[in-house]
């Protein structure tokens, strides 16, 4: 996998406040790249860098191989600017769509710059229509289509160019969940079909596991934790992450009702995640079996992560401490994440 998009030690200023504060962030081609944060922990004002719609105040940005911008200059030509920010579409909350335009000439007029006759602009709009489902509306207006079908013109618009970086900055934001989906896993398609390198901005963690393979979680201008989607979503270190991993904060909040202060010394609390194609589905009784004990199951939910099935299961083991250890480790044999939890909550150890 080669680099896409390198930012390196990113700042944004403000008026003497950092946006965004030493962000380094390397999108590989291919990757569906979620970054995941509240309001106002800068990133759209990040994501803006890498076509330079917004300087940085320091650091460098390079996309595709071309150097863009560094030691506070951009170190290409506007024309050159230009041609690689065409390679760079872009599709936001609201649609922006031209509402007194057909949607085709919606999707044309991204194109005027491209010298194409007419029928080949037409084709090529329709091409685009087709791709996003909406060829049969290429002669509608925009207020005539839904939130879904607008942001689906509006992504046939950004893919006019032919782009080979696609950044979606909160598109579903505005979408009831069922047409949330249907746009996440369009752009997933898209990703696969015209191998589209996807950032995804968002504040829901939801879409980031539907669709991302990376996550880059945000917190006050920073990074505070980022890498493949799985491993971040098995191992959340930083507090931010863990609320944004749903299960577990569900989880968490299930295991705060049970009374741990009643728990005998040899009883402990395990955590267990597994990818549920490694794993016999019988794992815990396999367990019992094995260590001839009885473990109780106190939570369980599976969730599905850019497709592949992933399960936790809050596991109550009653063995002395040597047996704990022979069990965490007959478990982690068996490719399960195992993670202590002290009355409930998650810990390092
Ligand atoms: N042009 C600007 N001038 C001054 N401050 C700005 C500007 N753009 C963004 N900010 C500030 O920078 C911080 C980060 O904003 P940014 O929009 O990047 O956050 P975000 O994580 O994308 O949140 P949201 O989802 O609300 O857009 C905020 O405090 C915001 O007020």
């Amino acid at each position: 996998m080669s680099v896409q998009i390198d930012l390196k030690n990113i700042d944004v200023e403000f008026d003497g406040n950092k946006a965004v504060n030493d962000v380094s962030l390397q999108v590989e081609k291919g990757d569906i790249y979620g970054i995941i944060g509240f309001s106002g922990a800068g990133k759209s004002t990040l994501v803006r860098t890498i076509n330079l719609l917004q300087e940085p105040s320091n650091g460098s940005v390079t996309v595709n191989g071309t150097e863009l911008f560094a030691n506070h200059h951009q170190t290409i030509s506007n024309r050159k600017l230009q041609d690689e920010r065409k390679k760079i579409g872009m599709i936001f909350q609201h649609f922006n769509l031209l509402n007194e335009a057909t949607v085709i000439e919606n999707v044309a007029f991204a194109l005027k710059h491209a010298k194409l006759k007419d029928n080949e602009l037409e084709k090529r709009a329709l091409h685009l229509l087709d791709l996003v489902g909406l060829k049969e509306f290429a002669d509608s207006y925009p207020a005539q289509l839904s939130g879904g079908q607008q942001q689906r013109v509006a992504i046939a618009r950004a893919l006019a160019n032919e782009p080979d970086i696609l950044i979606s900055d909160e598109a579903t934001s505005a979408l009831d969940p069922k047409t949330t989906n249907q746009i996440l896993d369009l752009l997933y398609k898209l990703n696969k079909e015209l191998k589209l390198t996807v950032v995804l901005i968002t504040h829901e963690m939801d879409a980031v596991k539907r669709v991302a393979n990376k996550i880059a979680v945000m917190e006050n201008g920073k990074i505070v934790e980022h890498g493949n989607l799985r491993e971040v979503y098995l191992h959340p270190q930083n507090e931010l992450t863990k609320q944004f991993v749903g299960g577990a904060l569900e989880a968490q909040h299930i295991l705060n009702t049970y009374h741990f202060d009643a728990l005998t010394d040899n009883e402990e609390l395990y955590q267990l995640v597994y990818k549920i194609d490694d794993v016999t589905k019988s794992i815990v009784a396999d367990l019992d079996e094995a260590l001839d004990t009885k473990s109780s199951i106190l939570y369980g939910n599976v969730e599905v992560l850019s497709g592949e099935a992933i399960g936790t299961l809050a596991v109550l083991l009653n063995l002395d401490q040597d047996k704990q250890k022979t069990a965490i480790k007959f478990l982690e044999d068996k490719n399960v994440v195992v993670t202590k939890l002290n009355k409930g909550v998650l810990t390092n150890d």
